[in-house]
């Protein structure tokens, strides 16, 4: 079966300025995938370029196999059956909440579009509001509203640009992780762009990393975190440190917290950084132990409610995250030990 989105070498310049450079991807039906990277690497380009509003330089973009952007070819938006949700709600002002849903709906005869509305409304929680004006609702209903209006038309993709980012950051929790089973649910596919890693964890089957215009690295939620391809993933993904180290033996290295067992990221990184060596460690890889014969100091604690999240300066000078279910006192000295298995390591 064909993928319900398909890029392949995508290129995109404004003017002399490339931002999306050679840039593939395969969203098999009814998953959703998450663009995810710093302002200005691209994400957005990539949308509007799958939503039929650029015409991209090279590449070709084909929905559920048909190709709607190729040279010489950029099928109009509204011919795409795309739905589109963006950060900052978009509602019309002068419609009310029924009216914003069944904007999309003009082919339809007035009983079936009620109908679809209705559902729509319900879908999303907002049924006692269909008669509301968009300023009476707050900022997560009328993300809802925007998504009932974006799924009314029934399309074969959704495109969400930073759907959450003006909210705060308990509901956009809840509002990501509400929308993906609702996604889910209605085996939408789906291409979201955000900044925001924990957004993007949330909602995600597959992440792709971006990094000035290209895709850095794509995969579950869990291979970005656990797995990063590059240091840039390792950095720009969860919290962690690197920390240096010799390579002493087939897959080990000797580091300040002792001789890890490593991975190397990619093919010939073992062996290109002449036998020095950097070691990821996430703070869930650091924790006390009172025994242990590697000793190291608190330098700060950071209070997280179930955890804290220590900083622990180790004899080489080197500081370590790691994380403890009870503090100890700052500047106290601690036993410390690493989890078992393997760590991921650059060349340094
Ligand atoms: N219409 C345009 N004309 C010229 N330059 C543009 C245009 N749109 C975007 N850019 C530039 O292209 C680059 C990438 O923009 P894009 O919006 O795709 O990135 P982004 O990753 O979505 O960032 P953000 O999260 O800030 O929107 C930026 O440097 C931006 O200034």
């Amino acid at each position: 079966m064909s993928a319900a989105l398909e890029i392949r070498g995508l290129h995109h310049a404004y003017g002399a300025h490339p931002v999306v450079r050679d840039l593939s991807l395969s969203l098999p039906a009814g998953t959703i995938g998450v663009l995810l990277g710093a302002s200005g690497c691209g994400k957005t380009t990539v949308l509007r370029c799958v939503a039929g509003f650029e015409a991209p330089q090279r590449g070709d973009i084909f929905l559920d196999g048909r190709p709607v952007t190729r040279p010489g070819l950029v099928v109009p938006p509204q011919r795409r059956r795309i739905g589109m949700v963006f950060q900052d709600h978009a509602l019309f002002p002068h419609l009310t909440i029924a009216q914003n849903v069944a904007f999309g709906l003009q082919g339809l005869d007035r009983r079936e579009r009620a109908r679809r509305v209705a559902e729509m409304l319900e879908v999303v929680g907002l049924s006692a509001w269909a008669n509301a004006w968009p300023h009476q609702l707050s900022g997560g209903q009328q993300q809802r509203a925007a998504l009932a209006r974006a799924l009314a038309p029934q399309p074969a993709l959704l495109l969400l640009d930073e759907p959450f980012s003006s909210l705060d950051e308990a509901l956009r929790a809840r509002l990501a992780h509400e929308v993906r089973a609702l996604l889910r649910e209605r085996g939408m596919t789906a291409l979201v762009v955000t900044h925001d890693q924990h957004e993007a964890f949330a909602m995600a089957d597959a992440v792709g990393l971006m990094h000035e215009g290209r895709i850095e690295q794509w995969g579950s939620p869990e291979a970005l975190y656990r797995t990063p391809a590059t240091r840039h993933a390792a950095q720009f993904v969860g919290e962690g440190v690197f920390l240096r180290g010799r390579l002493a033996g087939e897959g080990e290295v000797e580091t300040a917290l002792g001789r890890l067992p490593v991975r190397f990221a990619g093919e010939g990184e073992a062996t290109a950084g002449q036998g020095n060596v950097e070691v990821l460690l996430r703070p869930e890889d650091v924790r006390l132990e009172a025994a242990s014969p590697v000793r190291a100091r608190v330098v700060d604690v950071l209070f997280r409610g179930a955890q804290c999240r220590l900083t622990l300066r180790l004899s080489s000078g080197e500081d370590v995250f790691a994380l403890a279910e009870e503090a100890p006192l700052p500047s106290e000295t601690v036993g410390v030990a690493v989890r078992r298995g393997n760590f991921r390591a650059f060349a340094g």
